[in-house]
């Protein structure tokens, strides 16, 4: 599989690590990447042994069979019509680009005239198999996400004390918090929607993990999971697991045996 990549960051330099350096995924490589520096997209291709695309209509003409998104909500709502036009395929790291149905409704089109499909990774969070279940008979009655992440990662908090920032629906969440609530989103998605699934954002300076818990409650019974995430090195607002669940999409998008 040819992958193009968007974005260079965390996750991005560590699907060029996984996927060039240490060939975690069989038959594959990542052929390009575009990001908004080109002199860092220079560096990591002369690092990771990949080329450039000097913009996104480069990649679009490209021979990717795939593309990854590793860079933000806003290149995700620019960009994913066009390259589901295109003929490829797309992972997200950045969901929180699908609150807004219309939106999905008008990505799902463009996927079944081109016989494409989006694949969204669980990131930094787990448990969206309980509440597909739990919805399928239409009996999910509660979905929540409490995030508690030190200061560092949030944007305006006070380093000193704990602060709730945010409480309220997943949609107003990821509109207020871009870069740190993606993880409301997939849970939307894969249980009440952005309206319905209530956020609280906590800046915490006690902590160094990004701690996630999930509450739901349905005619299955309750769900209560929490993870506490390791952040990546470089960037503490993007949890370890969210990479790592970008690199288990790819690796199990084509499985003949699908887990969950
Ligand atoms: N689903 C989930 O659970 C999670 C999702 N995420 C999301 O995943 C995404 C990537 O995370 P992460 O790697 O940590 O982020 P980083 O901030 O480390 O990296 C983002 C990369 O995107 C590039 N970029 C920014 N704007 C543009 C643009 N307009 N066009 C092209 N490239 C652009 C940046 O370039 P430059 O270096 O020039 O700024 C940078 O290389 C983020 O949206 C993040 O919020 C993160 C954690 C969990
Ligand atoms: O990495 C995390 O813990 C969560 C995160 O940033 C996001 O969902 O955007």
């Amino acid at each position: 599989m040819k992958i193009g990549l968007i974005g260079g960051g965390n996750i991005g330099k560590f699907l060029l690590q996984s996927i060039n350096t240490h060939k975690l995924l069989e038959d594959s490589k990542i052929i390009g990447i575009y990001t908004r520096n080109p002199k860092s997209a220079q560096q990591l291709a002369a690092e990771y042994d990949t080329a450039v695309f000097e913009n996104i209509e480069s990649l679009l003409q490209s021979d990717v069979d795939l593309v990854v998104e590793a860079a933000t909500v806003e290149v995700v709502k620019q960009n994913a019509s066009s390259i589901l036009s295109s003929g490829k395929d797309l992972v997200l790291s950045s969901v929180g680009a699908l609150s807004d149905l219309n939106f999905i409704q008008s990505l799902e089109k463009i996927c079944k005239v081109n016989g494409k499909k989006i694949h969204l990774p669980s990131g930094a969070i787990g448990g969206l198999d309980v509440l597909k279940a739990a919805k399928s008979n239409g009996e999910l009655e509660s979905v929540s996400i409490i995030t508690r992440k030190p200061p560092q990662a949030l944007p305006g908090a006070p380093l000193d004390k704990e602060q709730v920032l945010f409480e309220g629906s997943a949609r107003e969440a990821i509109e207020l918090f871009p870069k740190n609530i993606n993880v409301s989103i997939i849970l939307s998605l894969a249980g009440l929607g952005p309206e319905k699934t209530r956020v609280k954002i906590i800046s915490d300076p006690s902590i160094k993990k990004n701690s996630h818990c999930i509450e739901a409650k349905g005619s299955f019974g309750d769900l209560s999971i929490k993870v506490e995430n390791d952040p990546m090195p470089n960037n503490p607002k993007t949890s370890y697991l969210a990479a790592l669940s970008v690199l288990s999409s790819l690796k199990n998008k084509d499985a003949v045996i699908q887990v969950g």
